[in-house]
């Protein structure tokens, strides 16, 4: 597949797709979704991906939905055409752990897509905030409440009603970001949780991700429900047996 606004490779057991629009510091177009979208689903299709790593440049992870694609859109056709439809949730239908990569700017629409994965492993450049109070709107993509759940109420606010960026240092320290590295070595580490991840075993990991991803969707007792059941069907597995097996015979579990 050729694509003229992201770059896909395979690295490993991972998938990187980089957001490749460096002239607008990646801003979100229309097209530059449509193309992650396709190039998500092919990587979850893929049975040599464990896991994918979304990422930007040094300078922007992205730097929000494009202004000036948008700055010419009116309702209702932004209603009637679902505007922030299909090609902006494509992320959250992933099955394969998706690990955000962040350096530099992760802005509005960029900071809503970071948090619509998995874990954002943040570089110590990052940069996050809804700005979009400045242009007169508000976050369209999930940002008031991804950002609310992840950091908490006051903290959100002022974001949003101020427009200020939180740095990755801060990020970290209000459960944003997983962790920080330094700029230089965020694709190595984003590769070794990915490698991490393909030796463990491929059930047990879709049933974590859908369990912890369950915890911002269902009321406690359904999503304590919803993981007991997970929990037991994974005794149906082989790789509970080899996990359960190996450490009882005191050597390294051998997941396929
Ligand atoms: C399918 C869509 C669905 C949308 C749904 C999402 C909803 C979302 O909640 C709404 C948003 O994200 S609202 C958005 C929220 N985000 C914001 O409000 C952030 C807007 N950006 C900024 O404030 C500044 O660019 C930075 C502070 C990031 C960097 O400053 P710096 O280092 O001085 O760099 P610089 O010189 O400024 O930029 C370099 C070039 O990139 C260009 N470009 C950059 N961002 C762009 C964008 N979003 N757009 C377009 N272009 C953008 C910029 O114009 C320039 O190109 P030019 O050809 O030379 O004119």
């Amino acid at each position: 597949m050729a694509y003229e606004m992201i770059e896909v490779e395979t690295q490993g057991p991972a998938a990187v797709i980089r957001l490749n629009r460096p002239a607008a510091l990646n801003a979100l177009c229309d097209q530059l979704m449509q193309e992650l979208g396709q190039a998500l689903r092919a990587a979850d299709a893929d049975p040599a991906v464990a896991a994918i790593i979304l990422t930007g440049s040094e300078k922007a992870f992205a730097a929000g939905a494009d202004i000036k694609e948008m700055q010419a859109r009116r309702f209702p056709d932004t209603y009637l055409n679902d505007f922030i439809g299909a090609s902006w949730e494509a992320v959250l239908t992933i099955r394969k752990p998706v690990i955000a990569a962040v350096a530099g700017f992760a802005l509005g629409g960029g900071c809503e897509l970071a948090m619509m994965c998995d874990m954002i492993l943040a570089a110590d450049n990052a940069k996050f905030g809804q700005p979009e109070i400045n242009l007169g709107i508000i976050p369209g993509a999930g940002g008031s409440q991804r950002l609310t759940r992840a950091i908490g109420k006051s903290k959100a606010m002022e974001m949003v009603l101020t427009g200020r960026m939180m740095s990755a240092e801060d990020a970290e320290r209000a459960g944003l970001a997983a962790r920080v590295v330094p700029v230089a070595d965020l694709l190595p580490e984003a590769l070794k949780i990915a490698g991490k991840i393909a030796g463990l075993s491929a059930p047990a990991v879709a049933m974590a991700k859908e369990a912890v991803n369950a915890a911002f969707e269902l009321p406690l007792r359904e999503g304590v429900r919803l993981e007991r059941r997970l929990f037991l069907g994974l005794f149906g597995t082989e790789g509970q047996q080899e996990g359960m097996a190996a450490f009882v015979e005191k050597r390294k579990p051998v997941f396929k």
